[in-house]
Parts: C-alpha cells; sequence; structure tokens
C-alpha cells in the first residue's frame, strides 16, 4: 500500500466512517480485541476507534499533505549488495540477516567510567529551576580576574546606503574578485583561517554554542523586563551577564577575512551577537578595524543597513556611506581611513547586511543581521548631501566564487516565528500528563498518522508474573530491609530530585506489588512525563522532538512506547525505522564497561528469559518518543527499567537527560545501530548518512 492510500485509510477510519478500515494498517489484533474498544471524541470532535483505553488514533486534518509520510524516509538511502557477501553467512532467510533496530546502551562517553549525573553533572544539583542567568548571580561565580567589562560604543552611528551601480555589473569586476577572493583563499589555505578541518568544526560548535547561551539570557532578561515596558539596552545587559558567564566563549581575536564558524549565510539577530562571535566587535559603530603592525588601521567589517529590496537587488554591490556624526561634514580619518587603506591594499572587508521584516503572522517588525560574505572597496568618493554638508561613499562589490544566498528562501523562513506554525495543541491527545504540541514552521506536512499509546502494549499470549515487591510502608530509602534496594545493588538509583544517579544496565524501579506509598522516590519513569516537551518538523531529519523547559541533567525525560513485539514478528515487519532491540545487552561488555554493574539477577549471566528476543515497534503504535533523533552526541540515553514485571527480556527503555538541557534543545539519544549490518528485505545492506552535524558525527547512521 503506498502512503497516498494508507492516510485515506487511517482518515476515515478517524472520521469514525469504520473501525474496521484501520486493521488493515495496524494489525488484525485490533480487530480481534472489538471488545475492549473505546470510542474517543477527539480534541476537534472527530472520533475514532481505538484499541485499548491508552490508545489514540491521531487524525488528518483535512487537506494536510500527510502522504508525504514520514519526510526522513526521503533522506539518503544508500542501499549496497552485499549482505550474502559482506556478512558471512547472510542472506535475506538468515536469522542473522536483520533490518534495523536501534539498541539499548548508555550514553557512549559514559564507557570506561561511572558517571554520576546528578552530582558531577547537573550543575543545578538536579533543580528543575533554569539556572539564574542575572548578572548578580554570575558576579558572583566569577573571580574579578576572570571577568572583563562590557565595551559600550558610544560613538556616532555610521549611516549606510545601499544603491544600484550602474556600472557595476560588467564581466571585469567579477573576474578581478574571483581573482583577489582565490588569493584570499591561497593565502589563508582555506576561508576558516587555515584551521584544521576539526577545528573548523568545533569553531563552529562555539559559535553555535554562544549564540544559544546569549539567545537564553537575553530571552530570560525580555521576559522579566516585560513589565517594565522592555526597557531599552536589554541586549546590553544581556552581554554583559553573558560575558561575566562565558567568557572563555567570547572571540575576541580580530580576523582579517572569514572568522572561523562562521557561515556566509549566517542570520543574526542583535548587534550583539556580532560581538559575542567576533564576527563584527563595536556594537554600535558601523566599521570595525584592525590595527597593522606598522601603525595603519584597515576595515575588516561593515554593517551596512538598508531596505529589504534594496538588499534584494544590490546583494553583490552596495554604497556604503563612511562613519560620521550627525552635524559635521565627513573626513578621511579614523574608520573612513581605514576603509579607504582595505581598498588601497585590497582587502577583503566582511560585510552585514542588516534589514527589517515583517513576521507573518502579527506583521511584527524583526530585525535580522545576514552575514553576507567578504567584499572589495573599489572606490570612493566625496558627495554633497546637504547645502554645507558632505560624505564619504565606499562602492563595494562581492568577491566572487562565495555561496549564493536565496535572500527570498531567507527571508521566507524568518518570516515564520519560532512559535509560528503549531498545528496540534497535543498529539497525544489528553494521554500525556502534559499536551505535547506539534510545531511545523517549514511546511504544512503534518506527522503520519499513528495510534497513540501512552503504554506499551504486549503481545496477546505475553503475561509475565508480577515481581516481588517491597514492603517498605512507610517509603523506601537505602537499606537492606528494602527489597528493591537489594534488587538495585545496594542503592536507590535515584535521588531525592528524581534524577538518576548513574547509568546502569538495568533499574528497578518500585512498582504496584510494593508496599510503599505514590511518593517514593524509587517510582519516576513510571510516573510520566514532567517537561513541556513539542514534536516539531526538523529541516533535514524529518520530525524531531525538543523541550521547552529547561532539563537538568539525569532527569527522567520520557519512555520509548509501541508494540513489544518478539524476534520472529519483528523480523517480518516491513518498516523497522521505529524499532528498539529490547532486552538483549546486558551482558555486552563494550556497553557496560565501567558503570555499576552490581545488579544482584545479572550476576549469573544470561539466563532463558534473555534468550527469547523483543522490540519496540513504533510505526503504527506509540507515543511521541519515536519522533526522537539520533545524534552522535546525545542528550538523552537510554535505560533498562522494570517496574510492573521482573522480565528482562522485555524492559522499559526510558530516557533520561545525559547533560543539562536548555529550552529549546532537540532531544537526541544515540540510535547505536551496527553500521553495515542494517539490510533491506532482499537482504541487501542499507546505508544512511546521519545528518545529526555534531562535530563527533561518525558519518553514518547505520
Ligand atoms: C525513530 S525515527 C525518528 C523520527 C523521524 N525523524 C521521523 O520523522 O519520523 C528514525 C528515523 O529518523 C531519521 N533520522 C533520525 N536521526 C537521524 C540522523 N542523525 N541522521 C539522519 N537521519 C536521521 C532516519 O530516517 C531514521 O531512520
Amino acid at each position: 500500500m503506498d502512503n497516498s492510500a494508507r492516510t485515506g485509510a487511517e482518515m476515515e477510519c478517524g472520521l469514525g466512517k469504520s473501525s474496521c478500515n484501520i486493521m488493515s494498517n495496524v494489525g488484525a489484533e485490533n480487530c480481534e480485541s472489538e471488545g475492549s474498544k473505546k470510542s474517543r471524541v477527539t480534541g476537534n470532535g472527530l472520533k475514532s476507534n481505538i484499541s485499548s483505553a491508552a490508545d489514540h488514533v491521531l487524525e488528518q486534518p483535512e487537506g494536510k499533505g500527510a502522504n508525504t509520510g514520514n519526510g526522513a524516509s526521503k533522506e539518503s538511502d544508500v542501499a549496497a549488495k552485499g549482505c550474502s557477501s559482506a556478512v558471512p553467512g547472510s542472506n535475506a532467510n538468515d536469522p542473522n540477516c536483520r533490518r534495523g533496530r536501534k539498541v539499548i546502551s548508555p550514553w557512549r562517553f559514559q564507557i570506561g567510567y561511572k558517571r554520576s549525573f546528578s552530582k558531577a553533572f547537573c550543575s543545578n544539583g538536579g533543580s528543575l529551576e533554569t539556572p539564574e542567568y542575572s548578572a548578580q548571580g554570575s558576579s558572583t561565580q566569577c573571580t574579578p580576574g576572570t571577568r572583563s567589562t562590557v565595551r559600550c560604543y558610544a560613538s556616532p552611528l555610521s549611516n549606510v546606503r545601499v544603491s544600484a551601480v550602474r556600472d557595476f555589473s560588467s564581466g571585469k569586476g567579477e573576474k578581478e574578485t574571483r581573482a583577489a577572493y582565490k588569493k584570499v583563499k591561497t593565502e589563508k589555505d582555506d576561508d576558516n583561517q587555515g584551521m584544521p578541518k576539526n577545528g573548523v568544526a568545533l569553531a563552529r560548535e562555539k559559535v553555535i554554542r554562544s549564540l544559544r547561551d546569549f539567545r537564553l539570557i537575553y530571552k530570560n532578561l525580555l521576559n522579566k523586563l516585560e513589565d517594565k515596558s522592555r526597557e531599552g539596552g536589554a541586549d546590553l545587559q544581556a552581554y554583559k551577564i553573558f560575558r561575566d558567564r562565558f567568557l572563555a566563549q567570547c572571540n575576541d581575536e580580530r580576523f582579517v577575512g572569514n572568522v572561523p564558524g562562521i557561515h556566509v549565510g549566517d542570520i543574526f539577530y542583535a548587534r550583539v551577537e556580532l560581538c559575542i562571535i567576533g564576527l563584527h566587535r563595536p556594537h554600535r559603530l558601523g566599521i570595525d578595524h584592525i590595527r597593522k603592525e606598522d601603525g595603519t588601521c584597515i576595515a575588516v567589517s561593515i554593517v551596512a543597513y538598508a531596505l529589504l529590496s534594496d538588499v534584494k537587488d544590490n546583494f553583490d554591490a552596495l554604497v556604503y556611506s563612511g562613519s560620521r556624526t550627525a552635524t559635521m561634514n565627513q573626513k578621511i580619518e579614523g574608520t573612513n581611513l581605514a576603509l579607504k587603506k582595505s581598498m588601497d591594499t585590497k582587502t577583503p572587508v566582511r560585510v552585514i547586511h542588516g534589514f527589517t521584516i515583517h513576521a507573518k503572522r502579527n506583521s511584527q517588525r524583526k530585525s535580522i543581521l545576514l552575514y553576507g560574505g567578504l567584499y572589495l572597496v573599489e572606490k570612493y568618493w566625496r558627495e554633497k548631501e546637504s547645502e554645507d554638508r558632505y560624505v564619504y561613499m565606499f562602492r563595494m562589490r562581492r568577491m566572487a566564487g562565495q555561496k549564493h544566498i536565496d535572500i527570498e528562501a531567507t527571508m521566507k523562513s524568518e518570516q515564520a516565528e519560532p512559535y509560528d506554525g503549531v498545528i496540534m495543541k497535543d498529539i497525544s491527545q489528553g494521554l500525556e500528563r502534559i499536551p505535547i504540541s506539534v510545531l511545523n514552521s517549514i511546511s504544512d506536512e503534518h506527522p503520519m498518522p499513528y495510534i497513540y499509546m501512552s503504554r506499551l502494549k504486549y503481545p496477546p499470549n505475553y503475561q509475565p508474573a508480577p515481581p516481588a515487591g517491597c514492603a517498605c510502608v512507610g517509603g523506601c530509602s537505602d537499606s537492606k530491609l528494602c527489597a528493591c534496594v537489594v534488587k538495585n545493588g545496594g542503592e536507590i538509583p535515584f535521588n531525592d530530585k528524581g534524577c538518576i544517579i548513574a547509568a546502569k544496565p538495568l533499574v528497578y524501579e518500585c512498582g504496584p506489588s510494593c508496599k510503599c506509598p505514590p511518593t517514593c522516590h524509587n517510582r519516576v519513569g513510571q510516573k510520566g512525563i514532567k517537561f513541556r516537551l513539542q514534536v516539531f518538523k526538523t529541516k533535514s531529519m524529518g520530525w524531531g522532538v525538543k523541550t521547552l523547559n529547561y532539563i537538568p541533567s539525569g532527569s527522567f525525560v520520557c519512555e520509548y512506547i509501541g508494540e513489544v513485539l518478539d524476534d520472529e514478528e519483528a523480523q517480518k515487519r516491513m518498516t523497522d525505522e521505529y524499532l528498539f532491540a529490547i532486552g538483549h545487552n546486558y551482558y555486552d561488555e563494550s556497553l557496560w564497561e565501567g558503570l555499576s554493574r552490581s545488579i544482584p539477577s545479572l550476576q549469573n549471566g544470561p539466563g532463558k528469559d534473555e534468550e527469547t528476543g523483543f522490540a519496540v515497534d513504533a510505526s503504527k503504535m506509540g507515543n511521541f518518543a519515536k519522533f526522537i533523533n539520533h545524534s552522535c552526541t546525545p542528550n538523552l540515553y537510554a535505560q533498562n527499567v522494570l517496574y510492573d514485571h521482573d522480565d528482562k527480556s522485555a524492559p522499559h527503555i526510558m530516557f533520561f537527560a545525559c547533560e543539562d538541557i536548555p529550552p529549546g534543545q532537540e532531544l537526541v539519544y544515540h540510535y547505536n545501530y551496527a553500521i553495515d549490518q542494517v539490510h533491506d528485505e532482499n537482504g541487501n545492506i542499507k546505508k544512511k548518512k546521519c545528518l545529526c552535524g555534531s562535530v563527533e558525527c561518525d558519518g553514518w547512521l547505520y
């Protein structure tokens, strides 16, 4: 069945026309469990017939393009013949020739040592409060020697004009700038000041991290100032807090040419952002310069404000009016002289285009700063501006050979506000403790419909024995009298803030058989989500999940929910994007090396239980965790947890934060696919490029 046909069938079900249409998609067991079906009226008044109290069919809003399905599946799949040759003894019918499954393992950077989340890495001691980003708070954290003062440039504003230059598009200009650009590249080795590749990636990561930290501080500050009519200068205040707090991240180095880590086409939202990353250091002046050893000054960057239409029409060629005071005639001195020197020495000048756009939804004005790349000053002249006032004009041309910038497309994505495009208020339709909204600010696509469940669905004949619970009527503590503490190797695995103390092959939470109260701090993952999370459309990896709250390291984030399938059934499934292999890896030395393994039930090696394999399939039924993407530098890790049964072959997969995660950050874990071990239904090795963009990316998802 193709995707569009499938969408049609599920919509019919969602509209309550036929409860059985969906069966062709979600498996016959739904039809069989008719007796347990509940009819639910969903948020928008549509009805869905569902197979358990915890299930929801997600409706497809009319006319929306869900038939494109999982955007991720369109990405770079490369199939290579070779199951039978590359993997010895394997072919499509060989049980070793498996399709893709993620496996549970701790965050890989923990391997080799015990990482205590709540003590060493939870900067907030597990507090759910976002760390305080205030000037006062941070100044006490810095010794005077490490603090620096904020540079405030109270100099007169430079006035900039961008206009079309009639004789400017000749081939000659382009040839000259191309040659000059080549020369710069050769002299500097590359666009990144001759840095090695890894250094470039690190520089990029530093830029991204700095901007993220600054924006968080700025946003918090603006929220606090809201009642006080948004005092001016909040950007500078935020900058001061940022510098106090993250001095090491500030780039005070002065560069001629491109600044490592900053790409042509990058967008910024405040002048101080340019200072932070070292693209243009003066906060107000339009021209930045450096002093050479011989004492002469050359200009290295300018900020050129203009109307959006002018920027669109004259991106490659602009006329910049020099720096001046409001009343005086301009002179060739100071930064104007520096710009002239750049012309004389053919020194490339970074140009940052500044303009204003209007957000689509509320027409609010938004200032944008766009890094346009390197330009050469070609010519300057004196021009009469009014009766008794003269200004200097500098004609600049973009050096050829640089990345093309599609201004229209850039503006379109910028016009969509970050919180524009919430297309579903709650994908869980009330099944989670906190609604999970869905945001798509880049297209009108909706997630592929699926049955929402907040609890695992076990195979019909699966009936594990209930666990022997503890008898701690008054609550559990680290005592040998608590059966659950003993099962955990002598300690409760969580601190009193509910943060996991260390990754372990297996964690036993207290469960329904225990006598302790629901407030027992050995009940964490079973209580469900406690942070505001959002499913969102990513630029290149289909859907993803991000947090809207600050998540302290070690916190429980969510469980991976889907249908629990035995291995045989899992092998039959055609889609494996959402398959999670469980219960297989307690004894894998490479995964748990150095981590606490003192779990009594694991001491005697694999038992019969663990030989039976299970997988959780979230393709047709599951929660929002199915949308969490992979990253080679994850901020979540998957933890085996047992609480409602004792069967180690089918543990719950619970995600915990392995670092403090700021609001707005995408949630990601390491899928741990074995490279070249994923096969399609014909036995061919399947390969997929990893698009996580991390500095330490391994290159391949599988
Ligand atoms: C469990 S799904 C994650 C949600 C998925 N993005 C979606 O839209 O439904 C796993 C699939 O997402 C895509 N994906 C996740 N992380 C990725 C990454 N780092 N690079 C490339 N593709 C990724 C791949 O297509 C992968 O098979």
